[in-house]
């Protein structure tokens, strides 16, 4: 048996035996090189950036296009640094899932060290900003969710939270935008030292909204005086902090109890998973799939490390927007939320099996092919047929990804805008009236309402996925009972008419009748759910 912290120089022959890859450097001299000059802080030390972002500094560092790790840095969660890097030396098993069922390990050490920065914790809270204003930092990522950017509510108005931290010192921020302005202030303080800040969250235009959050809060300083104009100039000029926009691709479930079975069979021995109160779901190792993506604006003020050597693409920010549009928008994120709703109502808790109804299957091949990819454009990076293609015939299918409905489901409300938004204003753009034409979009965001009432198909409670929504949304469809007269529309106008969840009011641009239809079908009584799926797919299979 092997185990994480395990000298795997020393071990190597052991760690060889249990099919484990190692790293190709010696990590504490790694450490003391991050130590003097940090290069890279990632926000947000989840399943995503364990498997993904550690892998690529990994093979940085294995090539010798990198000398130091990258810093962690969680506002949010202190049990993860606490709980699962701190224990484990920093390091985590990477498990790539093949569809033959094997498993490619690989220990990850690639991590120098993982901060709780949050002003609870003073000691993270002064170690990251004096790492802010070290010369030799030259990007930050993060992966902290779509509600980790939020700012207003859902009327669009600031949050007590953000007005808090507008008026008050940048060393009390507690918004997440407000804390990781505070650094932005400590570096420019220090000597105003060039930066990227990457957001590889999953919305489009992802450097547009986390500059936007970042000024939000920085000019909110600037007019009460808090801070200088300097500051302001110093972080809206590309040559100083630039917010590169990104579209990352890799579908990573939460650690699996599977597959903690499968690695301790194969001779390792850290598979405990953490569920922490704060709701990660975390472990020693993740489990990822093999196909990935990372496709980065190249903009880099401070320079870079030589990611393409990882087999992340730099290009311009037009070809990024198309490759994340083509990805969040249509090809790919849609269909996994449209599989989150509709899976939670049937009581599916695998991806895999999902693909395997043929009335599900018909829904996300009509939402991909029919909708979503004719308003598309193409990024000419990927093609985006071929993408699709990819993800319905091999990677939504493969039984060897532990995806659940669950996990997808997760604040679904923050997500509508992207994967279902923006796509109905191409519809928009095109010829108002063409959104009446659309089938598959306004059947999922019924899907979605009828979600909300938390009740299966079979007319069983389910508990929703964590959603910073759902108290406000539950209420109003909580009265309505399966196979009752409701009134639907009274219901649920309240919800469809706001423009702050689905990026448009669906009164305004016709599309709310038909999800009032389609949701009216839904709750004709238990059942109602196979029913309306299995009609949608007697109606429009043959068109695929
Ligand atoms: N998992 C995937 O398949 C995948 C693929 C592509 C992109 N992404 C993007 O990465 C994000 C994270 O995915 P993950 O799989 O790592 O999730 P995860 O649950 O494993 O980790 C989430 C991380 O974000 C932090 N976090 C959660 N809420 C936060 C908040 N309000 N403020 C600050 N930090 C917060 C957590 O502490 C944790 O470090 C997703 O929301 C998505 O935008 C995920
Ligand atoms: O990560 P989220 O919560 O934004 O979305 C859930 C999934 O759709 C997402 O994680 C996909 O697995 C990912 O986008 C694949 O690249």
């Amino acid at each position: 048996m092997v185990k994480l912290t395990d000298d795997y120089q020393a071990k190597a022959a052991d760690f060889k035996a249990a099919g484990i890859a190692v790293p190709q450097f010696d990590q504490e001299q790694m450490k003391q090189t991050t130590e003097a000059n940090p290069v890279w802080v990632h926000f947000g030390g989840g399943n995503l950036f364990r498997c993904f972002h550690a892998k690529i500094a990994q093979d940085l560092l294995n090539n010798g296009s990198l000398k130091s790790g990258v810093v962690v840095a969680e506002t949010y969660d202190g049990d993860v640094p606490a709980d699962i890097y701190k224990p484990y030396n920093d390091r985590v098993l990477q498990v790539v899932m093949q569809p033959d069922g094997t498993l490619d390990k690989t220990l990850i050490a690639s991590v120098a060290e993982a901060i709780y920065y949050n002003k609870t914790n003073p000691e993270g809270w002064e170690h990251l900003k004096e790492i802010f204003t070290k010369p030799s930092l030259q990007l930050v990522t993060m992966s902290i969710t779509e509600k980790g950017y939020q700012l207003t509510d859902i009327n669009g108005k600031l949050t007590p939270a953000a007005e808090a931290d507008i008026a008050g010192k940048p060393d009390d921020a507690t918004t997440n935008m407000g804390a990781i302005a505070r650094l932005l202030l400590a570096r420019y303080e220090a000597g105003a030292k060039p930066i990227a800040m990457v957001s590889t969250d999953n919305f489009s235009e992802n450097g547009k909204r986390y500059e936007d959050g970042i000024l939000t809060i920085a000019k909110g300083w600037a007019k009460h005086g808090t801070v200088t104009q300097g500051f302001i100039d110093y972080l809206t000029d590309p040559k100083q902090v630039s917010f590169p926009w990104s579209m990352i691709d890799r579908i990573t479930p939460n650690p699996a109890q599977n597959v903690a079975d499968k690695l301790k069979a194969e001779g390792f021995e850290d598979t405990t998973i953490v569920h922490t109160p704060k709701h990660t779901n975390i472990a020693p190792f993740g489990n990822t799939e093999e196909t990935h993506y990372l496709v980065i604006e190249d903009s880099f003020p401070n320079g870079r490390p030589a990611l393409e050597n990882a087999g992340v693409i730099l290009t311009d920010r037009d070809t990024v927007n198309d490759a994340d549009q083509m990805k969040v928008t249509a090809c790919l994120n849609p269909l996994h939320t449209a599989l989150a709703i509709y899976g939670n109502l049937l009581g599916y808790t695998s991806i895999a099996a999902e693909v395997e109804n043929p009335n599900l299957l018909t829904l996300i091949k009509y939402l991909g092919y029919k909708e979503d990819l004719p308003v598309v454009k193409d990024p000419k990076i990927i093609d985006p047929k071929k993408f699709l293609d990819q993800l319905v015939t091999k990677r939504l299918p493969n039984k060897n990804i532990p995806d659940t409905p669950q996990r997808i489901a997760s604040d679904t409300s923050q997500k509508l805008p992207i994967r279902y938004g923006v796509t109905i204003q191409h519809y928009l753009d095109k010829d108002p009236e063409s959104v009446k034409q659309l089938k598959a979009i306004p059947l999922i965001l019924a899907g979605w309402c009828r979600y909300l009432m938390a009740l299966d198909d079979k007319g069983n409670d389910f508990t929703p996925s964590r959603d910073p929504l759902l108290d406000q949304l539950q209420p109003y469809v909580a009265d309505i009972k399966l196979g009752s007269d409701a009134d639907v529309h009274a219901a649920l106008k309240p919800i469809l008419s706001n423009a702050q969840i689905f990026g448009h009011d669906l009164y305004q641009i016709g599309l709310a009748d038909q999800v009032e239809a389609d949701f009216k079908k839904l709750i004709a009584g238990p059942g109602a759910v196979t029913k309306t799926l299995e009609q949608f797919r007697q109606d429009h299979e043959k068109e695929l």
